[in-house]
């Protein structure tokens, strides 16, 4: 078998994965009686729109749903599904559920989130949601953040305080953040649907905050080890960012909390079948 075949059938195996973890994530958390639903960024969410689509108007047509930026916008509308926008969901009303995927999971249900560059109007929808469910593939799923995902915590800023934050970054351990470059092409750094720059800042695989829990000492800030929930404790104070790509916090229905983190999450895995892991008590 040639190295390109073996690389074809690779990337469809993934996408088979995406597809079948998105949706079993539907059929479980798509409820009829459901009306607005948050759908989030990336190329797994392509086949979560396609498994809403699927169950026809009768089921669709009743429900409003709320993109995480100008991709899932396209999405939605190319479904011809009902658009709406987070900014008109009125105070003290939340989205029934949102689905997203994510660059990596921890088995905390921790995420890293904003390699397609949306963490934020992702993190807003999410925690407007009652239920955030997370689908992805294989790939993604990992004991702790940093394992697989190499390329580093994605970090909305603005422009002009981009120095000072990869300098704050550098100061806490980070290993060489970077301002994420534009698409091929166009000159300069890559800018988001807020009008806004990416940092990518990557650190040694981050520790669970189980670990500190259990008396485990070896935390060290200064050489770049993180617990998840210090980390981003942290980097969300630094002045110039906007909004971090680590979502953590604590699990659970989010009614009241805002959570970030998941109430489950499904994997499609290798061999066909769909992982479902949700929050351990
Ligand atoms: O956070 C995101 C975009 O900002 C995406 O959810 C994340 O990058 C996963 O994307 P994909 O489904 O293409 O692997």
């Amino acid at each position: 078998m040639s190295s390109s075949t073996t690389t074809q059938e690779q990337a469809q195996l993934v996408e088979a994965s995406k597809r079948q973890a998105a949706y079993q994530a539907v059929k479980d958390y798509l409820l009829p009686e459901y009306t607005r639903i948050g759908i989030g960024s990336g190329s797994t969410v392509v086949y979560v729109v396609e498994a809403i689509a699927a169950l026809g108007p009768s089921v669709t047509s009743k429900m409003a749903f709320y993109p995480t930026g100008s991709q899932s916008e396209e999405l939605i509308e190319a479904a011809g599904l009902n658009l709406q926008y987070i900014s008109k969901l009125p105070a003290g009303e939340q989205l029934d559920v949102a689905f997203d995927g994510a660059d990596e999971v921890d088995e905390d249900l921790n995420l890293i989130k904003g390699g397609g560059a949306c963490l934020w109007q992702e993190k807003i929808v999410a925690t407007s949601a009652k239920r955030f469910v997370c689908v992805a593939d294989f790939r993604k799923l990992s004991p702790r953040l940093g394992t697989a995902w190499k390329k580093g915590i994605p970090i909305e800023v603005l422009p002009m305080a981009a120095p000072r934050v990869l300098d704050e970054l550098r100061r806490m351990g980070a290993l060489e953040p970077r301002i994420r470059p534009g698409v091929p092409g166009k000159a300069g750094a890559i800018v988001t649907d807020n009008g806004l720059w990416i940092v990518d800042a990557p650190f040694l695989p981050l520790l669970l905050s189980k670990d500190t829990e259990s008396g485990a000492q070896n935390e060290d800030r200064e050489k770049g080890v993180w617990t998840v929930d210090a980390l981003a404790d942290r980097l969300i104070k630094i002045p110039g960012v906007a909004e971090i790509g680590l979502f953590y916090g604590s699990n659970g229905l989010q009614v009241a909390s805002g959570a970030q983190k998941p109430v489950a999450a499904y994997f499609g895995m290798a061999d066909g079948s769909v992982e479902v892991r949700t929050p351990s008590a």
